[in-house]
């Protein structure tokens, strides 16, 4: 079958996105893995359906690209928004966007040229300084659960984020869902330097929504920052900017939301 598809990157994390309004599209866990699978698919880190919502403008049903339902996607939310607005999705407020994502209600909004600012929920369950795979690692879920670590006396540039990523992201004993993993760098009293594991991508991407929103609040609750407004740099060189209240509530994440290209995908029953 065909699928009409729109690939975008929100800060270098990519993803197809499906206007799938009239609900005819159905897509198989295999069958999404294979879309998103690099050099044999299109590639992307995670798709998206866009759907019907009884209460809000749509609703985002997100997929990591192994296939299978992921939490919260920030980078994902702000490329939905875009997407909704630049294919003329009807919002009940101009410039403005309600969805549904996982249960929750989130509002974003077009700020300007290819940039989108996303209301993200507050932040649970954080967890100080526990000690594993020899890190210190610290913990908070921003909509998807979040292991944060800073690196002290080595370089973001060198480290092995993918080994060890993996082996943090592995621990089911401290993570029974796993988790996704960011190493960080202060950089200045109101920017950091962030690199992602990704579950679900199982590799490190070039940005993570959720992921920078729990550096900066960890960072801000920490004292390593003192801004509550903090600009992450991510490895595809972008800059997303979290800002929240003192009390880590009311948190945006505001980024690049750009549109790469239209296509059709030959989507065969048992994968691409
Ligand atoms: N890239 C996403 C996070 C996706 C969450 C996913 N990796 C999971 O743990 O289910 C973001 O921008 O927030």
């Amino acid at each position: 079958m065909q699928i009409h598809f729109t690939k975008l990157s929100g800060a270098g994390n990519d993803f197809i996105v499906i206007d799938n309004r009239n609900q005819s599209v159905h897509l198989s866990t295999a069958q999404i893995n294979a879309m998103c699978t690099r050099r044999t698919g299109i590639g992307a880190d995670g798709l998206i359906l866009i759907e019907p919502s009884q209460r809000f403008d749509f609703s985002m049903n997100y997929y990591n690209a192994d296939g299978l339902p992921g939490s919260m996607c920030g980078n994902g939310g702000r490329c939905a928004v875009y997407f909704a607005h630049s294919t003329g999705v009807p919002s009940a407020d101009q410039g403005r966007y309600s969805f549904e994502a996982n249960g929750n209600r989130y509002e974003a909004e077009i700020t300007g040229h290819e940039t989108v600012r996303l209301h993200m929920l507050d932040p649970e369950d954080f967890r100080n300084a526990v000690a594993i795979e020899g890190f210190s690692c610290h913990y908070v879920n921003t909509g998807s659960p979040h292991v944060v670590i800073y690196i002290d006396n080595r370089k973001l540039e060198d480290l092995d984020v993918y080994g060890f990523g993996k082996a943090i992201r592995l621990r089911s004993d401290v993570f029974p869902e796993g988790t996704n993993v960011n190493f960080l760098e202060i950089t200045a009293p109101d920017s950091i330097s962030l690199r992602t594991f990704e579950r679900g991508v199982e590799d490190e991407t070039l940005a993570c929504g959720t992921g920078a929103v729990a550096a900066a609040l960890m960072s801000f609750r920490l004292g390593k920052v003192s801004s509550s407004t903090v600009k992450v740099n991510v490895r595809s060189g972008d800059t997303l900017e979290v800002a929240f209240s003192e009390d880590l509530n009311s948190v945006t994440l505001t980024g690049p939301a750009k549109i790469i290209y239209r296509g059709i995908a030959e989507v065969q029953n048992d994968g691409l």
